[in-house]
């Protein structure tokens, strides 16, 4: 079995032993010098990094958990392998066959509850077909791009039979997978739409994977601004102009704004989990562009659906367009951009004392190597992240996107540094998620990862408090104990320090440069505020008199005892932005026709 994974280019696997998987754990013992075991300090970990390797390899990633609680443990990280479309082999560990079905202690049956999460799940029946069945499930986990499960009675494992390397290769296995192709008829039925449209925007998803560079092209011809999903940052170089970034919570102001007055979304690979409540609630024309024909209309009524590739779509779409004539929208769009882009340097610039989040990520842009790779755990991170880290398509980046799990933040960091030992890695983390799995920092000490871990704590569930805010309802349950992270680390032979102004973070990173390029881990430990970033989502822009208004959601002052704002300025102003201006501020001063 182990020499079938290895013929499948895997070098490492994470898990934890215990007595049904003692056979497995033998096997790699003898296989050690090709097969690397990861000792993880709990399945969820092993779970979670595996999915973590796959999203930022693309191949397999390998992960067990012994018989009963081992298996459970597993099922945060395989859910979220699942909903990322990660390739992940899950091995779990079954009494002997002799004991199954007697109720025999840390038995069930294990395969119920694996049948959900995994697109291929199997229990051995016999020795002999174990390197088969692994081998299978691989081919299946990579065609359903999720997760195959292999329950393994521990007995089989000390069976000897005929030593002969099952054949992992196959006619496909070099190839890669057929896609389907836009036609000439359907491209020109979109640039069509894209001709008659006067707010035309693309929304765009990892399905782009490498192409950015030409949809960059495509929009620059077309005049149209992109907008991305989460999982798609970076793909798009961030210093492009027409790039405006994320929509909704996570969002640039420019996204959200000029999403909401648009009158055609073009959304290429673009797997937008938050559809159901902002697409469907304008009134825009829509072409979805996706591989998968089972997603059709799932985000919004369709216009036009094409059936094709990203890449081979915006390829067409080039060689059948003209260049379009200068749009003053589009011109309004980046102009928008540029003046969130303004406000985010200038909150990048100031000094704070007590530390507030933005002051970390400037730092952080200003130490790490152009191909740093960052795992990022769920929470105002995610936000942050988005909004600050400076990303080329150079640079990996590695989320629990769909799934949202908290405590991704760790097993991501150490799937990135084994995956890529030669590169920088950063793990920033939230205090509540970074605890829910802090006893691995001493995975990340065993096997000498120099990860530069960041904990942004505030002793709050900070996004969750911002969700709580805008209900409205009293805060209820998100405040937790402030704990000192640096002894913690310290405890488990992790360098630590604690930071608690913006003026203590050169020598903080600074030292962090010096512990990880020798070799090891280094922890910050950054108390900051519990300020919330701007809400932009808040914004709403309606059609008024044959002109554009900006309003905030009423709902926002619901919360709020003292300090109503009754203006998108007054909105402003609460979070240090008085130099932003409102979108139809924008438009007027690039003569944007305010017609519907
Ligand atoms: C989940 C959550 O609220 O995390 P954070 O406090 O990091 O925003």
């Amino acid at each position: 079995m182990l020499k079938v994974i290895e013929a499948w280019g895997v070098d490492h696997m994470y898990g934890y032993p215990g007595g049904s998987f003692n056979s497995t754990m033998n096997a790699l013992d003898i296989e050690k010098e090709r097969m690397r075991y990861i000792q993880i300090r709990h399945e969820q970990v092993g779970a979670l990094a595996a999915a973590a390797d796959a999203k930022l390899t693309g191949k397999i990633g390998v992960t067990f958990g012994s018989a009963g609680p081992g298996a459970t443990n597993l099922l945060t990280g395989l859910y979220d392998a699942r909903e990322d479309h990660a390739p992940v082999l899950a091995l779990i560990g079954q009494v002997p066959h002799t004991n199954m079905n007697y109720n025999y202690f840390q038995e069930f049956d294990e395969n119920p509850m694996f049948a959900d999460v995994a697109a291929y799940a199997r229990l051995v029946m016999t020795p002999e077909s174990l390197p088969y069945i692994v081998d299978k499930a691989i081919r299946e986990a990579y065609k359903h791009r999720g997760v195959a499960v292999v329950v393994i009675p521990n007995d089989f494992g000390y069976v000897q039979i005929p030593d002969e390397l099952y054949s992992s290769v196959s006619p496909t296995d070099q190839k890669d997978r057929p896609l389907p192709q836009p036609t000439d008829l359907e491209v020109d039925a979109v640039l069509e739409m894209v001709k008659a449209a006067k707010r035309p925007v693309f929304h765009v998803g990892r399905g782009i994977r490498d192409n950015g560079a030409k949809l960059v092209e495509l929009s620059k011809k077309l005049q149209i601004p992109i907008t991305v999903t989460g999982q798609a940052k970076g793909l798009i170089p961030d210093d492009y102009e027409g790039n405006l970034g994320m929509l909704n919570r996570a969002s640039s102001k420019a996204a959200d704004e000029i999403f909401a007055v648009s009158d055609l979304v073009i959304a290429i690979g673009a797997d937008f989990p938050f559809a159901n409540a902002i697409y469907r609630t304008h009134p825009f024309k829509f072409v979805q562009v996706d591989v998968d024909e089972a997603q059709f209309g799932r985000h919004h009524y369709l216009d036009k659906g094409v059936w094709s590739d990203a890449g081979d779509f915006v390829d067409k779409m080039l060689v059948r367009s003209t260049d379009a004539e200068p749009s003053s929208f589009f011109q309004a769009a980046v102009a928008d951009m540029q003046n969130w882009q303004a406000y985010l340097d200038h909150l990048l610039d100031r000094e704070t004392s007590p530390l507030e989040f933005e002051q970390i990520y400037r730092e952080i842009n200003k130490i790490a190597n152009d191909d740093a790779i960052y795992s990022i755990d769920v929470g105002d991170n995610i936000i942050n992240s988005f909004r600050y880290l400076k990303l080329t398509p150079k640079n990996k980046w590695v989320i629990s996107a769909l799934f949202a799990s908290m405590g991704s933040g760790v097993p991501g960091a150490l799937a990135a540094q084994l995956s890529f030992p030669d590169r920088q890695v950063f793990h920033i983390a939230g205090d509540g998620a970074f605890s829910m799995v802090m006893q691995d920092l001493i995975t990340e000490k065993k096997y000498d990862l120099p990860i530069i871990n960041i904990i942004t704590s505030n002793a709050s569930l900070n996004f969750i408090k911002s969700e709580q805010d805008d209900i409205p309802m009293n805060h209820s349950g998100i405040f937790i104990e402030d704990q000192d992270f640096a002894m913690i680390a310290r405890g488990m032979g992790v360098e630590a320090v604690t930071v608690r102004a913006s003026s203590d973070l050169p020598a903080a990173f600074a030292k962090a440069l010096e512990v990880t390029q020798a070799g090891r881990p280094f922890l910050i430990d950054a108390k900051i505020t519990d300020k919330r970033g701007i809400p932009v989502e808040e914004l709403e822009l309606k059609q008024q008199d044959g002109t554009w208004v900006e309003t905030v959601n009423p709902s926002y002052n619901a919360n709020r005892a003292l300090t109503h704002i009754s203006s998108v300025q007054e909105f402003f102003a609460e979070y240090d932005g008085g130099e932003l201006k409102s979108l139809p501020e924008i438009f007027a001063e690039h003569n944007v026709p305010t017609d519907k």
